[in-house]
């Protein structure tokens, strides 16, 4: 053990109500908004190749042209109401809105800089429609913000130099006005989730990084802040020198999903996932491999079975639309979410070993599992392997209780459920009422009704 100033100040999961709130969402959707939407990932008819919200480091683009997009956005469509209705409707239970991406314009009329959809043609608040819209809708709201902000004068990749050094404390003094100015704007936001903080400027910053994280915890109580916001002073990034765990959950998982239980340490955690390989902002030009509704639904129920949430990114477009693709997949996803939301909320990891058929989840608090299953096994019986001196109650169809499964016992803390041939077309969900602490009573197998 190390002695450290900075590094994470807590080490366990937060168990206030606030983060207990948050643990149970299980389904959340992110959403990348900003200028780059408008070029779409291609500048004069050329694609650019990388993700589109990246475009203005393409050397195909002038910086002060994409610099001035912001003279020409005027987002027609935009509609937050009907954001939160398709998220509703979906079953996200809360939003990670992007305040600032690395380019540095705000969706909202900061003081700070004149780089702001209020010196637009726009005009108007985004970040507060967005906040309203969904607050209105019951979903809870994370601002996303972007502390590398490519059009800001004072930011710097590094500190080389007096100048820089100079430079980079009016950067930091601007980043903290940001900051409190949004967590002033918008009170009810529940959480911020930090990006663009891997330059070794920022990384250099921990003692002020760690003041700020303070202050902005002070200003609002409950806040949630990701291990992706600051390093401890000897710069290390998620975990600090004693493997501890900075911020409250591990912000790792992007485009990513832990293989097992251990690959998350016992902490929350959320996966920010795309639609397409890696496209966050609206890229007119969805290449390769797009996602399906079932896979997505597949990646929901992974994330949440080992203790973590999913957060799906939609990219709207230059207009304020969310496009076509997007809106069917929160269909398709809502539509399954509506029959099998139980298995998701209020769920985390079950302690129960994996299956081939499937995953297991645990109903916080309860002795409720829930079998998730994807891939029907052609025998038709799923094996389930009990923690010790657990026995199983019940085993009934989440979405017909009426339909009952007998276990039949292979071993002491083995059984098999015996699914009737070619009844489960799409992923369904199994309701196991057991009874941990009790020695199993061999209950046998008896032919289905
Ligand atoms: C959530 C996503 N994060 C931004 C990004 O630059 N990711 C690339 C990256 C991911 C992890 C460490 C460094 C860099 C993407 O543009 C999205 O905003």
């Amino acid at each position: 053990k190390v002695t450290l100033l900075h590094g994470s100040h807590r080490t366990g999961k937060r168990t206030d109500a606030a983060m207990e709130k948050w643990r149970g969402h299980g389904l959340g959707q992110f959403i990348h908004w900003g200028l780059y939407a408008i070029p779409g990932g291609a500048w004069n008819g050329k694609q650019y190749n990388g993700a589109a919200e990246w475009i203005r480091s393409w050397n195909g683009i002038p910086k002060s042209t994409y610099d001035s997009l912001n003279y020409s956005f005027n987002p027609t469509a935009f509609d937050a109401k009907s954001w939160a209705k398709t998220a509703k409707q979906m079953g996200a239970k809360y939003v990670t809105f992007t305040t600032k991406h690395h380019d540095g314009f705000c969706l909202w009329p900061s003081k700070y800089t004149k780089y702001t959809v209020a010196n637009s043609p726009y005009k108007k608040d985004i970040v507060k429609a967005v906040v309203d819209a969904y607050d209105q809708e019951g979903i809870d709201v994370i601002l996303y913000f972007s502390v590398m902000d490519w059009n800001h004068p004072d930011w710097r990749y590094d500190i080389k130099s007096k100048e820089d050094s100079i430079a980079f404390e009016r950067f930091k003094k601007f980043t903290r006005n940001q900051l409190i100015e949004l967590l002033t704007n918008y009170p009810t936001v529940k959480g911020l989730w930090f990006d663009g903080t891997w330059d070794t400027s920022w990384v250099k910053q921990a003692a002020f990084a760690d003041e700020l994280e303070t202050e902005m915890r002070k200003l609002r109580p409950g806040l949630i802040i990701g291990s992706r916001f600051r390093a401890d002073e000897n710069g290390k990034r998620h975990f600090d020198s004693n493997g501890v765990l900075m911020g409250d959950y591990e912000q790792g998982w992007e485009r990513k999903i832990p293989s097992r239980i251990e690959d998350v340490h016992g902490n929350d955690w959320d996966c920010v996932m795309t639609v397409p390989e890696n496209q966050w902002g609206y890229n007119a030009a969805w290449n390769g491999h797009i996602k399906t509704g079932l896979e997505l639904i597949e990646m929901t129920a992974r994330c949440v079975s080992l203790g973590g949430n999913f957060v799906l990114n939609f990219g709207p477009k230059g207009d304020g639309s969310i496009r076509q693709e997007e809106l069917k997949l929160a269909a398709e996803i809502g539509d399954w979410m509506k029959i099998n939301q139980q298995a998701i909320y209020n769920c985390g990891y079950a302690g129960y070993d994996k299956q081939d058929w499937g995953y297991f989840s645990k109903k916080t608090g309860t002795d409720k599992i829930y079998m998730l299953v994807f891939n029907v096994p052609v025998s038709g019986a799923l094996r389930i392997k009990t923690p010790a001196k657990t026995v199983i109650k019940k085993a009934s169809l989440l979405a017909d209780a009426t339909e009952t499964f007998t276990p039949e016992q292979i071993s002491g803390d083995e059984y098999f459920l015996h699914l009737k041939k070619g009844t489960h077309p799409q992923p369904f969900v199994i309701v196991l009422e057991t009874a941990p602490g009790q020695q199993s009573n061999g209950v046998k197998y008896e032919k289905a009704k």
